[in-house]
């Protein structure tokens, strides 16, 4: 049998890309097979080639993970794009992001757009943001998908992986996907827009771009208020810095128990204010116990 990957699913059409041959076919699940499972995209399929454009596909691979927004199974790593300004940066939203891309357990990536529009002021903030991400854990890339800068080093990063695009309204999000799939911009913009726009479907393309890479068509959360997804106790295990701590309770919440390293840490300057506090704000907790400890 051969392997492929579903790279269309709309209504009744599933597109497979066999992976050996980087051709496209028509994929016709077997009736044993649809008892068994949905199909979406990014499924990973076994099956046989049947004629120039069909693939009967006989066993659906079992899901690593699956993203409710895109409907994507098996991603990987979520670009989750954000600007300094325009729109202005909202830490509260990218961290609740965070959260919520971890539970799913695909890796978020945090991507700075738009860095040809800053001053130095401006770029002093975007290191201010950087610095405090990277030691957070997480991995963070700067690009302007305008001027076509640090889409190879995000290509790179990339590398071999199902991914989908994730942030609010005017990032540039479709400019990115544009840039990673070498596009040109205008024609894109318009017409997925407005096809997407028109037909309301929720339907999920992936495209194949850079070394054995595969990006959704359709972006993800471009908000979301996490504990819509995450159990309030859970919401700890997502903040990657705090998961370096040891507190005197294994189940500590980090809010009013004794012996808490990770408020010690706080208090420290070790980690960040502003991240414990969207920690306390996700958790709808009282904000009080940050302002304690960032005096
Ligand atoms: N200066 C600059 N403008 C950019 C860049 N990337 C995108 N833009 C512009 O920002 C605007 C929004 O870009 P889109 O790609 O449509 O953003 P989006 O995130 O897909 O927006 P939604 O579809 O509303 O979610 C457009 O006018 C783009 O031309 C960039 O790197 N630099
Ligand atoms: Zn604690």
């Amino acid at each position: 049998m051969k392997k492929g990957l579903v790279v269309d699913r709309e209504a009744q059409m599933i597109g497979v890309y066999l992976l050996a041959e980087k051709q496209t076919y028509r994929g016709i699940p077997r009736k044993k097979v649809l008892k068994k499972t949905k199909i979406y995209a990014g499924d990973y399929v076994w099956g046989e080639v049947v004629d120039r454009s069909s693939f009967a596909i006989e066993k659906v691979e079992e899901r690593r993970n699956f993203l409710v927004r895109p409907p994507v199974a098996n991603v990987d790593k979520v670009i989750t794009v954000m600007t300094i300004k325009m729109p202005e940066f909202d830490s509260f939203l990218l961290d609740n992001l965070l959260v919520v891309y971890e539970h799913f357990q695909a890796d978020p990536v945090i991507v700075f757009n738009k860095i040809d529009l800053l001053t130095g002021e401006e770029t002093k903030t975007l290191s201010y943001w950087t610095d405090l991400y990277i030691k957070a854990g997480y991995e963070v890339i700067k690009v302007s998908a305008a001027k076509n800068k640090g889409i190879e080093e995000l290509k790179d990063y990339l590398k071999d992986s199902i991914c989908v695009l994730a942030g609010p309204s005017g990032v540039g999000k479709s400019s990115i996907l544009s840039a990673l799939l070498g596009i040109k911009l205008a024609t894109r913009e318009v017409s997925e827009k407005t096809e997407r726009g028109r037909h309301t479907t929720t339907g999920v393309k992936l495209f194949p771009f850079g070394e054995n890479s595969f990006i959704g068509d359709t972006p993800g959360f471009s908000s979301v208020d996490a504990l819509y997804f995450v159990e309030k106790k859970d919401v700890r295990l997502y903040f990657r810095e705090f998961l370096r701590y040891q507190c005197k309770f294994p189940d500590c919440t980090h809010t009013k128990e004794p012996g808490c390293s990770v408020k010690e840490a706080v208090k420290k300057g070790e980690i960040n204010c502003q991240r414990y506090t969207n920690y306390l704000k996700i958790i709808k907790e009282d904000l009080s116990i940050a302002k304690q400890l960032c005096q």
